[in-house]
């Protein structure tokens, strides 16, 4: 999706850690390899990224351990900053901002949950929700009132007066997701936000962003390790190695089209069929006499698996959101994704 006007705009951003690492990435610019850049003593935790995430848009970065997620995460709020490149936010160069407005920008645009929770331990359940709201003035009333609503949100009622000492992991982790729904920021940066949560409140909480994002129009980035959690939530999944992006694609293109052998790898034990789209498989309709009822593009193809082997037509339209036609889909192709190439 690429919006024309993204709230996020990464060019050729760097971010080396090393002794001195602007001077070493201007003397060095232009072609060393992630080893290279090892081997005179620096880590490029970020290289080279260009991106933009588009407003309302769900970018899933993935990746190895140690491949720059976090880091890429932090650069785009400016919690470390760049070595090189250029980062803009609504338009704004986050490099150029003085301390004040940056503290302003976070504040009123920005949410972020780290898999560290960062809660206050001195502070409840209630305060440490409550605390961002606080910080933006909001009078007390107003506050508890909004606090209560998101700790219900995450289901954590009752425990509105526990200290976060008092609390298992999975659930600090969702006082921590409670105090940034509190805020509906524009923008939110969420690393690995779900990782200690059981599968049930994970799905919850994994329904309540894209309810946020759906609605609200909200811009996530969001970090994991879960492949079916990326493609549960991406718009887009962006694939880290060594610190630069290998692709950023749609879920479809990514398992149909890996840019590079490592992307194939990466997804190699993915089951296609639930990731496909008949929409991914679509081929303009030039040649071919398209008959009888059409496939919506929005349906995966395991969920047209029963239909896909009864059917005995060699192409079936497939139809968009607005009801148009947008073209064919060979069955074949479509028999392949679900029963791996003969
Ligand atoms: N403050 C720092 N000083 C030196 N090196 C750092 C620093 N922060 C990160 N790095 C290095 O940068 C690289 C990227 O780290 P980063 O935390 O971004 O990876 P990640 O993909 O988020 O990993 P994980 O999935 O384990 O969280 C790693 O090699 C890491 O050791």
């Amino acid at each position: 999706m690429p919006a024309q006007d993204p709230v996020i705009r990464c060019r050729n951003v760097w971010k080396l850690f090393g002794h001195s690492p602007k001077n070493y990435l201007e003397t060095a610019k232009g072609g060393r390899s992630f080893d290279e850049i090892r081997q005179d003593g620096y880590i490029a935790a970020v290289r080279d990224v260009s991106v933009d995430v588009g407003k309302g848009e769900m970018l899933v970065i993935m990746g190895l351990s140690g491949s720059g997620k976090s880091t890429l995460v932090r650069c785009m709020s400016r919690l470390v900053d760049i070595t090189g490149g250029e980062i803009a936010v609504d338009g704004t160069d986050i490099m150029k901002l003085d301390e004040r407005e940056l503290i302003q920008l976070r504040r009123r645009k920005m949410g972020m949950v780290f898999q560290s929770f960062g809660l206050l331990p001195h502070r409840t359940v209630l305060e440490n929700v409550a605390f961002p709201l606080e910080m933006r003035g909001q009078d007390r009333h107003d506050r508890r009132e909004r606090a209560l609503e998101v700790i219900k949100l995450v289901g954590l009622e009752g425990r509105e007066e526990y200290y976060p000492r008092e609390l298992s992991g999975g659930q600090q982790q969702r006082v921590g997701i409670a105090r940034s729904l509190a805020i509906e920021p524009d923008i939110w940066f969420l690393d690995e936000p779900f990782s200690a949560l059981d599968p049930l409140i994970r799905r919850e909480m994994q329904d309540e962003f894209l309810r946020l994002r759906g609605m609200l129009g909200k811009t996530i980035v969001f970090i994991t390790h879960d492949f079916d959690e990326a493609l549960r939530l991406a718009d887009r999944i962006a694939i880290m190695k060594d610190g630069a992006i290998e692709q950023c694609d749609t879920p479809d293109k990514i398992v149909l089209k890996p840019a590079t052998p490592y992307v194939a790898k990466f997804t190699e034990d993915v089951e296609k069929s639930r990731v496909v789209h008949a929409g991914g498989l679509v081929v303009p309709v030039n040649g071919y006499a398209l008959e009888g009822a059409p496939v919506d593009a929005g349906a995966t193809i395991l969920q047209l698996a029963r239909q896909l082997v009864n059917d005995t037509r060699e192409v079936l339209p497939v139809q968009g959101k607005d009801g148009a036609i947008m073209g064919a889909m060979k069955r074949q192709d479509a028999l392949d994704i679900l029963l791996g190439p003969v």
